[in-house]
């Protein structure tokens, strides 16, 4: 293994397996810390955690336990994978665990960039743009779990980490990068990138670094670092068998995709007090797999605008919701399998998170990509192939649970 990935969740680290497999590096996505070696050949390792939203404490340690594990495979540079939002409190976890990462590796410099201009995530100024918004107006301030309100990720870094936060500007990136990274200053520097250019430029002058917390724009220019990569080996195979989408984001761009999906195909809605309360998740699988014989692609989502998920959270409790909403998931992901779903697509990272372990599922591989940072994913769920696609909230077209699910089974 020559690059060790630790992912902070599963969407998210799959979409780093989108870049890096596009790259050219041979890449498996592993679901937690694994507790046996890499397979031979693994030229890139993601190790997916579902640390974004947990108490920082947690977070640090098991990024720390996969840390052992990539440098117990030979990993000779270390990405930690955040979200292109930015996606954290004030609590952490991305300053709490970059330190602690940092401080293992004794790394000094540490470029800190989730750009990703492709989905429009662009830093300027040490400020994060979701298109021609600011983060805090592009919905991110409304997120159930982390609600994004200062785009100033100078800001939001250094309430989260110990030590100083640096800043390497435009002009810096675009100029004597390699000076500015040899000159003393603070360890953790936030980079600006616009375009992907950028983030080449930044990948190919971070070569020496020890570690590296990004986006996955960051690691567009890592491959080029490593010589003699013979990337993906094996031809992707497509699919068949039924389909079905479950989606727990309250994501923009999921909500329309929700709406565009349930005007055409059936589709079921989860209330988050009906999830508190308990739910006949057997009765929704059989009534979803009927569907799925029939052609369609079902949809069971707890998708919900602002208002509602604030509203059940004054209910009940955020972390009761959450836990609630996910444990009715990862149950119904079960069922599906059990039934016999062979392409199974979530929407949203802790969703994907909750549904990919709840199935106990342990390498993941990486295929094409769907829409910009979705790709398609193989896994063994024990009762045969699995076909996923684990989408980020915020990604993906208007009609992207169809196009998923047809891509799956060797479509256009
Ligand atoms: N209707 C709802 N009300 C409150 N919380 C919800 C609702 N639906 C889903 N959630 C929770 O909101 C969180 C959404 O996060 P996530 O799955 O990561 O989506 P995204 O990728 O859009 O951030 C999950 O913890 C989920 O269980
Ligand atoms: O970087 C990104 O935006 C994604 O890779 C990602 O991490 C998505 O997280 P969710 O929005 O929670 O799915």
């Amino acid at each position: 293994m020559l690059l060790g990935c630790i992912g902070d969740d599963f969407t998210g680290s799959s979409d780093l397996g989108n870049t890096l497999t596009r790259a050219g590096m041979a890449c498996v996505q592993y679901v937690g810390v694994p507790d046996a070696p890499a397979a031979p050949g693994v030229e890139a390792g993601i190790v997916a955690l579902k640390s974004r939203s947990i108490p920082a404490a947690q977070a640090v340690e098991q990024s720390l336990a996969a840390l052992a594990w990539l440098r117990a495979q030979g990993a000779q540079q270390i990405l930690f994978k955040i979200c292109s939002t930015f996606d954290s409190t004030d609590a952490g976890n991305i300053g709490p665990v970059a330190e602690a990462l940092a401080d293992a590796l004794g790394a000094h410099p540490v470029i800190v960039c989730p750009a990703f201009p492709a989905t429009g995530r662009t830093v300027y100024q040490g400020h994060l743009f979701v298109g021609d918004r600011l983060l805090s107006e592009s919905g991110m301030e409304a997120h159930p779990l982390t609600p994004m309100r200062d785009p100033d990720l100078r800001r939001v870094l250094a309430r989260q980490a110990a030590g100083a936060v640096g800043h390497l500007p435009l002009g810096t990136v675009r100029g004597d990068l390699a000076g500015a990274l040899a000159a003393p200053g603070p360890r953790l520097r936030v980079a600006d990138a616009v375009e992907d250019a950028d983030l080449v430029t930044l990948g190919r002058a971070a070569a020496g670094c020890r570690l590296l917390v990004g986006g996955s724009g960051i690691a567009l220019g890592l491959p080029g670092n490593f010589a003699g990569l013979r990337g993906a080996a094996a031809a992707w195979r497509p699919a068949r068998g039924p389909a079905v989408a479950l989606s727990g984001s309250c994501s923009r761009a999921t909500l329309a995709q929700v709406a565009y999906h349930a005007a055409r195909h059936p589709s079921r809605a989860i209330l988050p007090e009906a999830a508190v309360a308990g739910m006949d998740v057997d009765a929704l699988a059989d009534w979803a797999m009927a569907q799925a014989a029939g052609g369609a692609v079902p949809l069971i989502h707890s998708s919900a605008p602002p208002d509602a998920v604030a509203a059940a959270q004054a209910l009940f409790g955020a972390d009761t919701v959450a836990a609630a909403v996910e444990g009715v998931f990862a149950a119904l992901a079960r069922a599906l399998v059990a039934r016999g779903v062979a392409r199974l697509i979530t929407a949203g990272g802790e969703t994907s998170g909750t549904v990919v372990t709840g199935l106990g599922l342990h390498a993941l591989e990486i295929g094409p990509e769907i829409d910009p940072g979705v790709p398609m994913i193989r896994a063994d769920s024990g009762a045969g192939d699995l076909v996923l696609a684990l989408k980020s909230g915020n990604f993906g077209a208007e009609d992207f649970l169809e196009k998923a699910a047809r891509r799956m089974e060797g479509g256009a």
